[in-house]
């Protein structure tokens, strides 16, 4: 078995495979263990040239697909990523990444992907590959590779799956194709069959690999953290910095409970989440959530007035994916419009706000980006991120700070892209103040103090001056009601910021 971190232990359980468990009682928002090096980490085709193939530093190709903030630690501009001299796929950041990459997996890969420059194998493909050309070298640790042999593939699932991979699911066909490219490739001996069970394990088995801030940048696969089952209101979360790999509390865990994550968008209907447990890892989910239809502890209401502007919105949502973003954003202000009569709160509100959010963003229309982040800051993430300094409410924080620092820089020029928020007479620097003081005290328990996000919160409170500022809340109270105007701001007023 791979070496289990001290403070967990293995155990099974009905129906469910294997778990982990806390041998000791962890109190909330502290690290549960971590993942120094994850056995495989792999980049998303899209981010082979914007990240470092080791360490993951990313480097956005323009400001708009940073809007997560990017690493932390490091200013994304000034460094540059050359090219692996050899297969000019990956690229790095320093010398020291080619090097430490090159020891870790990258001299068995090289060359396979140097013949197929400029194309590139999908990722499972790439980390079944890699599986097998170190497994083949002896340059995997026999306990790791035995820890992986031992997680569910589910490969009878696939075998009689009826997945079609429209909407990405993985099908058996996507088994035997990948399973194909990694024995082609890697020249592998293995049997065919065996080769598909370790696809099979690796789909399922896999986690997202993100930024600090939750931008997706691949895939990561470590046993120890593979073991950790799923729950709709789980009691931990996945956090990187760089490739490392924590897990931390969310809430109080009392000794011998087990460990959980979410696999998936818990912001969704039940019938929604089970849909997707059931089609990705073959399970039933019997969380509390699912056992009582809750969402986040929000009843699923039924009604048919509502399907029916789900379908529509969603309609809208696709024609909008396939148009300019000024031509798409006013078919999202409409979806985003069909749903005033409903709770906020509910999927798919959140989604179609996001995606009007960035396609605001993109179109430098501050106005409009500031009324759908606010939006979401007073009404959705409250509900589905709790307690308040969860990871994804204090990144979701830490994108509207830096909004609202933009606004103000352009508010401080008279600049007319502001204008329409001017007159609601907000004072920027109050809420940047709040915002970021929320950030900064949440970072330790969210994120954990030696995080990259955590260094890059620190440089940027150094560099506005706003280091240990604080505001009295009455003051913060007062900008909230003018806040809260600017997010209520009435459906067909909002024309006017868009
Ligand atoms: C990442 S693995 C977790 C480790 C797994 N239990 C094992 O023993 O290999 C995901 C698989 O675990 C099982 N699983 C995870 N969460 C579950 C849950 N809440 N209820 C039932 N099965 C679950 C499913 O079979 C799923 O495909």
């Amino acid at each position: 078995m791979a070496d289990l971190p001290p403070n967990v232990y293995k155990k099974q359980i009905t129906n469910a495979g294997s778990g982990l468990f806390a041998s000791e009682a962890v109190e909330p928002g502290k690290e549960v263990f971590r993942i120094e090096r994850p056995l495989v980490s792999v980049l998303n085709q899209n981010h082979l040239t914007t990240a470092c193939a080791n360490c993951f530093l990313w480097v956005p190709e323009n400001d708009e697909d940073a809007v997560g903030g990017g690493n932390g630690g490091e200013e994304p501009k000034k460094k540059k990523l050359r090219a692996c001299q050899g297969c000019k796929i990956v690229r790095y950041c320093s010398k020291d990444c080619q090097t430490q990459s090159w020891t870790h997996s990258h001299r068995h890969e090289c060359k396979i992907f140097s013949k197929l420059y400029p194309k590139v194998l999908p990722n499972t493909a790439r980390i079944v590959m890699q599986l097998l050309l170190r497994q083949k070298a002896n340059n995997l640790h026999d306990s790791e590779w035995q820890a992986f042999l031992a997680l569910r593939s589910h490969i009878d699932d696939f075998r009689s799956s009826q997945n079609s991979n429209e909407g990405g699911l993985p099908t058996w066909q996507t088994i035997e194709l990948m399973s194909q490219a990694a024995s082609n490739y890697s020249g592998s001996k293995r049997p065919m069959q065996f080769i598909q069970t370790l696809t099979g394990r690796v789909l399922v088995n896999t986690l997202t690999l993100t930024t600090p801030t939750f931008d997706p940048l691949g895939l990561t696969l470590s046993p120890t953290a593979s073991l950790l089952n799923h729950s709709c209101t789980p009691n931990t979360a996945i956090t990187y910095s760089g490739s490392r790999l924590t897990v931390r509390s969310l809430c109080e865990i009392p000794p011998n409970t087990e460990l959980t994550i979410s696999y998936i968008d818990t912001t969704n209907a039940t019938s929604i989440r089970q849909t997707e447990l059931q089609d990705r890892y073959f399970f039933t989910c019997t969380c509390p959530a699912c056992s009582t239809n809750t969402t986040n502890g929000k009843p699923d209401e039924k009604d048919h007035a509502f399907e029916a502007t789900l379908v529509r919105a969603i309609e809208l949502q696709n024609s909008a994916s396939s148009q300019r973003p000024d031509q798409a954003a006013p078919l999202l202000k409409q979806a985003i419009d069909l749903f005033a009569p409903y709770s906020p709160h509910r999927q798919p509100y959140a989604a179609i706000l996001h995606t009007a959010f960035l396609n605001a963003i993109s179109r430098q229309n501050w106005p409009a980006a500031f009324t759908y982040s606010l939006r979401a800051y007073f009404y959705i993430d409250a509900v589905h991120y709790q307690p308040d300094w969860h990871p994804v409410r204090i990144v979701r924080k830490w994108v509207l700070l830096r909004l609202v620092v933009q606004i103000a820089g352009l508010a401080s020029e008279s600049d007319p892209s502001v204008e329409a928020l001017q007159k609601f007479g907000v004072d920027w620097q109050i809420f940047a103040m709040s915002l970021l003081s929320d950030v900064s005290e949440g970072i330790p328990k969210s994120h954990g103090e030696d995080n990259l996000f955590a260094k890059e919160v620190e440089g940027f409170a150094g560099d506005t001056g706003m280091v240990g500022r604080s505001v009295e809340s009455d003051v913060v109270e007062s900008e909230m009601v003018k806040l809260r105007r600017i997010a209520e701001y009435s459906v067909k007023e909002v024309k006017m910021l868009e």
